[in-house]
């Protein structure tokens, strides 16, 4: 490229990045002018209505006044906001105004005109022409879709086609450019190639610089309401996920706010992982959650919910045998939808029988017993819905405890408590008789009304939790209803192998309070089937990273949650960790959805790792030789023979030599906490490093020992798999685990064991790893 070429592009970066200065200037001007009207009316809000409440005309007069007042504060507060991030997205183009130009020469036009792209657009002083489009414009596709020749985009208006004169790309730091290419069919493999052999960091970046077009259809998909992507470890699901929500927001930003999207993460260290990225793109977060924390808040406090990392610690680390079979084969079941075709069969027979209820009690005194709710329940015509039916015992029930209230009033104790009321309450009471006119210095019985006030205060305070509960109808008692099914006489076809003992141990955890983790959904399902549940109306977009790990039954449970819901789901079939989801259907089987609303998107490149580690890996999975490693070379995987006592020296050694490589985050992976807890216990005098745990909720530069289901969405500049044995990785489902640590390396990764090595690496062609041997 000729130097005088680049000393224009940098001219015009200046020229640009004056302008910005500019906009800088005026837009802070005006906020503070903003925010200074905002402390105004503040400060003088009630000066400014006319407050009068003597007659009724008056009080609506007030009413808009205050009304009116109200409004003219928020619409300054929004206009304060948006000039905010006005000015974030200002100060950030100030840095880096733009990464791309293409010129581009429409049909019928003689021209190229060249258009610059960045994370925001902007436009010239007088506010004619754009001097930066925003990476989500319809034109700025092209960037990503097109090499140099024939291009075209969908504008609002219709498609425009025409021809590509040239594709450019920068690195421009403060102002100044660093790098300038001009590029051919991909987006830039030399700026890639930078991205990528740089530092992993505890927070993942943006990639709008580089996002390749496999990645863009992802990202601007509108069509489909379901948009299911399946994507080797490192190909950038989660990255396309989250520029995804940046062009939705962007694209419909009339209509679809943050606060209208909702993203499941595998777990809160990787919410954490993700959290700045959107931010970058100067949008604001979406709302976050795991899987486990929404149900869980569905369930409420009734019953101890496990955490489905503990279900597969336990199903990792239960020795082989019945009771593992047994577990497994629940676990698989309950994840089916054949089982909650058999919930739908209860839920039917249930309007015949098998309803239980929980006694209606006051002070451990029975207002109406569970039987007797059970046998009004069941006098009700059962051609109505269940819901109907406790809709009307529920009336029937507040009715019955207004009556035992109006009595119990009158015991002794009413009295003794209303005498410890608070002077307020006293106060209270005086002025409400005064207002009916009921009390006056005239009349004997004053004193008894006043009593009968107060009675009636204590007994209504007392009272309200228990209307509370029985408007929420929780005197139905569903977890007696789930366990019923367990009771029940089935057809052979209709259960899986081992259902008696399934069932035993399904009940046993019941009856002790307890939910597993496989029957959270099912069980949440039956009870909102129940008690009846409106959906989210709120959430119109969810993002759902690793599918793999849904089962069909929480997708069903998620459709129904969220009702108005468009969906991306994101996964990898290989890197299935929970045991529902092995050999299974997951939440990434097309099938599972309606043919015309769903689209598969596949992505076959892998990005994160170097292409030996890489190599290395996709050997290890069923399909892997047709994932295509980035070609970005690094060091061989090197795999270490070594004795249980000789490890803490060697992994100290290797943790300096990452030092001294410049790596700035490095994993110890293991396979389960109860391993890291180990590997913790014997390394955590010995060097400077930290376990992660379920509670950890961010992860600093440095040497963490994490289990791979920690690890799970995130990378590091180089990994260690603890113990790469044969005792540790060799039964089926464990293949994919392995796959998952070994993924998680962007630049190293080390394997270490002691005794056989694991049978997974005999698939590795020799040629792909190093294999040394340390003697104590
Ligand atoms: N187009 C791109 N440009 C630059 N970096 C990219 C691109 N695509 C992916 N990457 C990088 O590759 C790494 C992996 O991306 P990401 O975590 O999104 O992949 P993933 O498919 O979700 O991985 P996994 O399934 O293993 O969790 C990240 O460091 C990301 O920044």
């Amino acid at each position: 490229m000729v130097r005088s070429e680049r000393r224009q592009e940098q001219e015009r970066v200046n020229e640009v990045v004056e302008v910005i200065g500019g906009k800088i200037e005026t837009i802070t001007g005006k906020k503070s002018n903003v925010k200074k009207g905002i402390v105004d009316l503040r400060k003088n809000f009630w000066e400014d209505v006319t407050v009068n409440l003597d007659e009724n005309d008056d009080v609506y007069e007030t009413q808009a006044s205050i009304k009116q007042q109200a409004e003219l504060l928020s619409e300054r507060e929004r206009r304060h906001g948006l000039m905010n991030k006005q000015l974030k997205t200002l100060f950030r183009l100030q840095d880096a105004p733009y990464f791309g130009r293409i010129d581009f020469c429409e049909e019928d036009e003689t021209k190229s005109e060249p258009l610059y792209i960045g994370i925001g657009s902007l436009m010239d002083e007088k506010n004619e022409d754009f001097l930066i489009y925003d990476w989500r414009a319809p034109v700025a596709s092209m960037y990503y879709d097109y090499a140099p020749g024939p291009s075209k985009y969908a504008s609002l208006d219709g498609e425009v086609r025409g021809n590509m004169t040239l594709k450019r790309q920068f690195i421009i730091r403060e102002g100044k450019i660093k790098g300038m290419f001009d590029t051919g069919l991909t987006i830039g493999d030399t700026l890639l190639q930078a991205v990528l052999g740089g530092r992993a960091s505890s927070h993942m970046k943006s990639i709008v610089a580089t996002i390749q077009k496999e990645q863009n259809q992802i990202i601007r998909n509108e069509s489909d309401r379901y948009l299911i992507v399946q994507g080797a470890a490192g190909s950038g699901k989660t990255s396309a996920a989250l520029q995804r929500v940046a062009f939705l927001l962007y694209r419909y930003r009339k209509t679809l706010r943050s606060d209208n999207m909702m993203l499941f993460s595998p777990n809160p260290l990787f919410s954490s992982f993700i959290s700045s990225v959107l931010p970058e793109l100067g949008e604001e977060n979406v709302v976050q959650t795991t899987f486990k924390d929404f149900i869980e808040e569905r369930i409420g406090r009734d019953l101890q919910l496990e955490n489905p990392f503990d279900q597969t610690e336990t199903c990792l680390t239960m020795p082989e045998g019945e009771q593992l079979k047994t577990r497994i084969a629940g676990i698989r079941f309950k994840a089916s939808l054949k089982y909650r075709e058999m919930i739908d069969h209860w839920l039917e027979h249930l309007k015949v029988q098998g309803m239980s209820f929980r006694d209606v009690t006051f002070q451990d005194r029975i207002i109406v017993s569970g039987a007797d709710i059970g046998s009004y329940f069941y006098a009700l015509p059962n051609e109505q819905t269940l819901l109907n039916r406790l809709e009307q015992v529920r009336d029937w029930l507040l009715r019955r405890i207004a009556a035992f209230s109006k009595k119990e009033r009158k015991a002794d104790w009413v009295l003794e408590e209303a005498e410890l009321l608070d002077k307020s309450d006293y106060a209270s009471i005086f002025e409400s008789l005064q207002q009916k006119k009921q009390f006056s210095e005239e009349t004997f019985d004053d004193y008894d009304r006043e009593e009968q006030l107060l009675r009636k205060i204590v007994m209504n305070r007392r009272i309200k939790p228990l209307r509370r509960r029985v408007k929420q109808l929780e005197f139905v008692n569903c977890q007696k209803v789930y366990s019923e099914i367990f009771y029940q006489e089935y057809a052979d076809e209709s259960v899986p192998d081992r259902w008696t003992d399934i069932c035993r141990a399904t009940r046993m955890r019941f009856e002790e309070g307890d939910c597993p983790w496989e029957d959270a959904v099912p069980y949440l399902y039956m009870k909102e089937k129940i008690q009846g549940r409106k959906g989210n109306q709120e959430i119109r977009h969810l993002i759902i990273d690793e599918a793999q790990d849904y089962s069909p039954a929480q997708l069903a449970y998620l459709q129904a949650a969220f009702p108005r819901c468009r969906m991306t789901i994101l996964g990898d079939i290989n890197q299935a960790i929970y045991a529902q989801s092995l050999g299974s259907d997951t939440m990434l089987s097309e099938h599972l959805y309606e043919k015309d609303e769903v689209k598969k998107l596949t992505l076959m490149r892998s990005y994160r790792s170097t292409k030996e580690i890489m190599n290395f890996s996709r050997v290890i999975v069923p399909g892997g030789d047709n994932i295509q490693p980035f070609e970005r070379s690094g060091k061989l995987p090197e795999w270490i023979d070594t004795t249980e006592a000789g490890k803490p020296k060697v992994i100290f050694d290797k943790i300096q030599n990452f030092k001294a490589n410049g790596y700035e985050t490095f994993a110890l992976i293991g396979k389960t906490m109860k391993e890291c807890k180990e590997a913790y216990r014997l390394l955590k005098n010995k060097m400077e490093v930290k376990l992660i745990t379920q509670a950890t909720y961010q992860f600093d530069k440095g040497f963490i020992i994490i289990p791979t289901y920690l690890a799970k969405g995130i990378e590091f500049d180089a990994a260690i798999i603890y113990d790469a044995s044969r005792d540790n990785y060799s039964r089926e489902h464990e293949r994919t685990i392995f796959y998952t640590a070994c993924t998680r390396a962007m630049h190293e990764l080390v394997l270490l064991s002691s005794g056989e090595a694991s049978p997974f690496l005999n698939d590795v062609p020799v040629e792909h790893y190093l294999h040394t041997q340390e003697t104590d």
